[in-house]
């Protein structure tokens, strides 16, 4: 049924009660009213709410499932290597005696998290910090044709409370904090034209860093690290973020589609990889990991996925994957289950070895729980963890910033999901920051690895307009 709030009969008591009861607690309370409304197109939202400060989006176009975030009514932002445990008690304190009303998903939080706490930190990720999950001002849900709007106030927090009734998503009014906001949107359909910045010149260091660390493998030192390159692309105008999300969109509507915006900046891609979803007490987690080019034509495409269900060091960087899921899930969950075999996971460009990972989760036990168990599966990062870590740390000589770590959501209830960020940008104006990353043992080949990554980052180069551009 369709509830329809009532400015005046509902809210104005409802913002009185929480203005009490946030005055006697000596804390905030969260208000949070939701209605039914009309479909929108998630990403149109996103664009015209391009004067917010924070903007958030996930969509699973085959899944037919989209949340849009605009504002910010609270932001948990915790640091250090505890920031899951304290992102998940924070959000836990604001639901304590929140006046939740209205039907449709509750409310949620969206965001993400750096890949390493201890990383070496540039003024480049300024606006993603260590952990940073958004309650945002108003959320719009679309799941299989039905949306939702829910707005979300917090009384007796740093932020006002906004005036009522609020504007719909997508006015941008909502929330402008003075942040300048120059992203343009183009008309032209003609690509902005990329000149490889650092990616050209970082080749040979890629190649001999692969070289190093496949060494270190063979030494004994790591059993498997995983080691990334950024490709920085400067256009002569501002990326079009939006239309870049459309074109993910269409391209990999398999995959999780993801932006968040910090004012000028947005962080976005399209990754294949869940890192773990929570329906219920049902867990489910993906290994993905070893990777090959899809063929130009079906029958090369068909050879090119058999050689990589094939290739023994697929295969064995692969098993790592799913020991490590199978490790981390012991403890927090009960009936971890995963098939003998990997199977071929294909998204447009390249296909990757895939096993499926479900468990239960034990009572107590939460989503974030999970997420800093498995976070970095040996996928991103390798192992043992903390050897891979530091090796990363080290020798990569780059700021992963948020690529490669969680991105995703989480409701009143616990319950989410959250992806790992990959074939993902950085985007400010007419600036790009491209990451790629490939797993390395002992007998990897630089060369292949490089071709690797180019492969890797061609989903947002063609996002962005810039295909052709470095790389190969
Ligand atoms: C690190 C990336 O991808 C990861 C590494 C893979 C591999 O080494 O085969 C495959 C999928 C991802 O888990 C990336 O896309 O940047």
């Amino acid at each position: 049924m369709t509830e329809r709030i009532d400015t005046e009969q509902v809210l104005a008591p409802l913002l009185a009660r929480a203005r009490r009861l946030a005055a006697e607690r000596g804390a905030p309370v969260l208000v949070s009213w939701s209605e039914r409304v009309a479909a929108e197109d998630p990403i149109d939202v996103f664009a015209q709410a391009a004067t917010a400060s924070d903007r958030c989006l996930w969509l699973q176009p085959d899944a037919d499932f989209a949340l849009v975030g605009v504002g910010a009514a609270h932001v948990i932002e915790p640091t250090g290597p505890e920031r899951f445990a304290a992102a998940d008690a924070a959000w836990r304190a604001l639901l304590d005696g929140a006046l939740i009303v209205g039907d449709g998903p509750g409310p949620t939080v969206i965001g993400g998290f750096a890949f390493d706490p201890e990383r070496p930190s540039t003024p480049r990720w300024c606006g993603f910090p260590d952990a940073r999950l958004i309650l945002p001002r108003q959320t719009l849900t679309l799941q299989g044709g039905e949306c939702w709007r829910r707005v979300n106030v917090v009384v007796g927090d740093r932020h006002p409370s906004p005036p009522t009734p609020l504007p719909t998503l997508g006015e941008g009014s909502i929330e402008h904090d003075g942040m300048p906001s120059t992203q343009s949107a183009p008309d032209s359909p003609s690509p902005n034209v990329g000149r490889g910045g650092q990616g050209v010149r970082a080749v040979p260091r890629f190649l001999t860093a692969v070289a190093q660390a496949a060494a270190a493998v063979r030494r004994g030192d790591l059993e498997k690290v995983v080691l990334a390159r950024e490709v920085r692309v400067e256009a002569e105008e501002p990326f079009d973020v939006e239309a870049a999300l459309r074109r993910l969109r269409d391209a990999y509507p398999s995959c999780y589609v993801f932006a968040v915006a910090r004012g000028e900046r947005v962080f976005l891609g399209a990754t294949p990889e869940r890192l773990v979803r929570l329906d219920g007490r049902t867990v489910r987690v993906a290994s993905l990991a070893g990777s090959i080019p899809r063929g130009a034509t079906p029958e090369e495409d068909r050879e090119l996925a058999a050689a990589l269900l094939a290739s023994a060091k697929d295969r064995a960087e692969h098993a790592v994957v799913v020991r490590a899921i199978r490790t981390a899930l012991d403890g927090p969950c009960v009936e971890v289950e995963t098939p003998d075999e990997p199977e071929i996971l294909s998204v447009r460009n390249v296909h990757h070895l895939y096993t499926p990972v479900t468990a239960r989760l034990r009572d107590g036990a939460t989503l974030m729980d999970l997420v800093a168990r498995l976070h970095p599966t040996p996928a991103v990062g390798g192992t043992p963890r903390a050897e891979a870590l530091r090796y990363i740390r080290e020798h990569e000589g780059l700021d992963r910033g948020w690529y490669a770590a969680p991105v995703g959501w989480m409701d009143a209830s616990g319950q989410g999901e959250f992806a790992v960020a990959l074939r993902s940008a950085l985007v400010e104006g007419a600036e790009a920051s491209l990451f790629a990353g490939c797993g390395i043992m002992g007998d990897s080949d630089p060369e292949r690895e490089y071709a690797e990554s180019s492969v890797k980052l061609r989903p947002m180069l063609a996002a962005l307009g810039i295909e052709g551009a470095e790389t190969e």
